[in-house]
């Protein structure tokens, strides 16, 4: 699915009346009455208690809307406007008029809010309709009041279009923001609805169409999407390990022996053909009795047990033979290893996975990534990608997606931008935001598996920037597997690796199963 930023919706909104004569009334009717309909699905509109806390502009519109169609119903509606009434807007003030003629209480709060207050508490629904993609400043005075008053009313939150406060492009909540049960947005998500916290006040998220033309939903400038399953490319009878890639893994050290096993392993779980480590020769025995189907390069060591420099020319030699290469896991920042990583990035012909200290090795180098021909794939967490460019993590998390593709155009890389509802950056600008996934995730070694899985994708077949993006979605599949099963403290890297192909056999065989858990429900 499609996710719009404000920009987007104004677009669609433009179009919408200039191209096809929809104009903003019938689309806030529309929205409107979605609300009306989400919250009509699970209570009986009748004597239900509702209060509509509406702002100045049309996404109060939409709430008074609201109001009008469950008043209809039946229900006991109380509307709560604030904001400068010489500012509300036309379509607004039109749907102002038609709920007070119909007598509905509607009371213009300027400063004290204990009316309002005792009504939310008493109100067995409450629809904010403060600010939608209008949010332009964080909020502040009467308005940050009303939003905790709702927030504490300790009832049923039903947000219009997005969790008032919630900024609709990057998820940041400007202040103070309603935390909702439901959100109802309108035409397509919006980003901030997907990416924390705002993923978190957003509650469970219903896409209203409202009549927006299919051309304007799918169209292609919208360069931000769900990231949904691809097609698995299937495995033909006569085929070889070959068929399904050759992956070299340049990780591991005497210190750290799950990364390597994790990676490389991780790849053959995941449908890879042929699997071979190239790492520190001190841990190879012990690896090879817990992966005996990986093909091991014993390397020689530094003082501290980490890869040598001396190993260069074997590593190029095995590049040459690789489809894939991944470097990174578990290498340790020991200077020489580090330096050995700097020098082969550029040298590497092949499509490259960089990760974990592969990506400090890079920190403040980035002009190799930029020079590499061949398709680069950087697997960063907030942290990584902070060290990596300079750039601070406040400061990414004040617009990771701005971010993001930015960078991806500027390495000509794609990113993955691991964390809840991890992002994947293509060098072209798109963006895909992971819904698969969980926190029980977040434990070391869990973006080992990562790699190997994209590894694998690769070797399957798949173009590079489908490979990143399904990697990243079986990744947290595997770990949403693994919590259904375990309980979610029980995630670890391991049982992640062990899932994987009967994650991949489910997205094969029931891939409706997959749209049913994760798909955004539409109204
Ligand atoms: N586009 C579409 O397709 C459709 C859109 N629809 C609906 O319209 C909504 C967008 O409406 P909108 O543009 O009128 O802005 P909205 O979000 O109501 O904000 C109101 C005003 O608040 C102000 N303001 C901002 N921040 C503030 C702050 N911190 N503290 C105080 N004030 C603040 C700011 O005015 P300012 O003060 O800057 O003059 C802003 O103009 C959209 O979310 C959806 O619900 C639907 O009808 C369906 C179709
Ligand atoms: N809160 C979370 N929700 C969902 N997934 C998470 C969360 N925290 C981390 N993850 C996922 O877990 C993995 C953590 O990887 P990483 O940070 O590289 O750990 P390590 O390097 O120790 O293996 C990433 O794929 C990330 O997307
Ligand atoms: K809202």
């Amino acid at each position: 699915m499609k996710v719009a930023r404000v920009e987007d919706i104004k677009r669609m909104d433009e179009l919408a009346s200039t191209k096809y004569g929809i104009s903003q009334e019938i689309l806030m009717e529309n929205a409107g009455a979605s609300v009306a309909r989400l919250i009509e699905s699970f209570a009986d509109a009748s004597g239900l208690r509702v209060v509509v806390v509406a702002g100045v502009g049309n996404n109060g519109g939409d709430g008074l809307v609201a109001a009008r169609h469950l008043a209809s119903q039946g229900a006991d509606v109380n509307v709560y406007i604030i904001g400068d009434l010489e500012k509300i807007t036309t379509l607004a003030r039109i749907n102002l008029d038609r709920i007070m003629r119909m007598g509905l209480p509607v009371e213009h709060v300027a400063e004290d809010i204990s009316g309002l207050s005792e009504e939310l508490h008493q109100a067995d629904v409450v629809i904010d309709a403060l600010f939608g993609i209008g949010l332009n400043r964080p909020v502040s005075g009467l308005y940050a009041r009303v939003i905790d008053a709702v927030n504490g009313s300790g009832s049923l939150v039903v947000s219009v279009d997005i969790p008032s406060g919630v900024n609709g492009d990057t998820g940041q909540v400007m202040g103070v923001a309603v935390k909702a049960d439901y959100t109802v947005t309108f035409g397509l998500p919006k980003p901030g609805l997907l990416i924390y916290p705002g993923a978190e006040h957003a509650g469970e998220i219903y896409v209203a169409r409202i009549s927006y033309p299919i051309e304007l939903l799918e169209d292609e400038n919208l360069v931000i999407e769900t990231n949904d399953p691809v097609q698995l490319p299937e495995r033909k009878p006569d085929t070889h390990k070959g068929d399904y890639g050759k992956a070299l893994f340049i990780a591991g050290s005497r210190r750290y022996m799950g990364a390597p096993l994790f990676s490389a392993y991780s790849f053959l779980l995941a449908g890879g053909g042929y699997s071979r480590l190239a790492t520190a020769s001190n841990i190879v025995p012990y690896l090879g009795s817990k992966a005996s189907e990986v093909v091991y390069e014993p390397l020689l060591e530094t003082p501290s047990g980490s890869i040598s420099y001396a190993n260069k020319d074997r590593l190029l030699e095995l590049a040459e033979w690789a489809d894939i290469v991944a470097m990174g896991p578990g290498l340790t920042t020991e200077e020489e290893t580090l330096r050995l990583v700097r020098d082969l990035v550029p040298l590497i012909k092949k499509p490259l996975i960089l990760d974990g200290d592969g990506l400090t090795a890079v920190a403040g180098a980035l002009e190799l990534i930029k020079k590499r021909e061949a398709p680069t794939i950087l697997t960063p967490h907030l942290g990584e990608v902070s060290r990596l460019t300079g750039i601070s993590v406040e400061r990414i998390r004040e617009d990771r997606i701005g971010f993001l593709r930015t960078l991806c155009r500027e390495l000509n890389s794609y990113i993955v931008l691991k964390g809840a509802h991890t992002l994947v950056g293509t060098p072209s600008g798109k963006i895909y935001v992971n819904l698969t996934g969980n926190p029980g995730m977040a434990k070391a070694g869990s973006g080992d598996v990562l790699v190997g899985v994209i590894a694998a994708m690769l070797g399957l077949g798949l173009d590079v920037g489908e490979a990143t993006r399904m990697a990243v979605l079986v990744h947290g599949y595997a770990g949403d597997y693994v919590a259904s099963l375990e309980g979610i403290d029980g995630v670890t890297a391991s049982r992640m690796m062990r899932v994987l192909p009967r994650v991949l056999r489910e997205l094969r065989e029931n891939p409706e199963d997959f749209y049913r858990t994760y798909s955004l429900q539409t109204l």
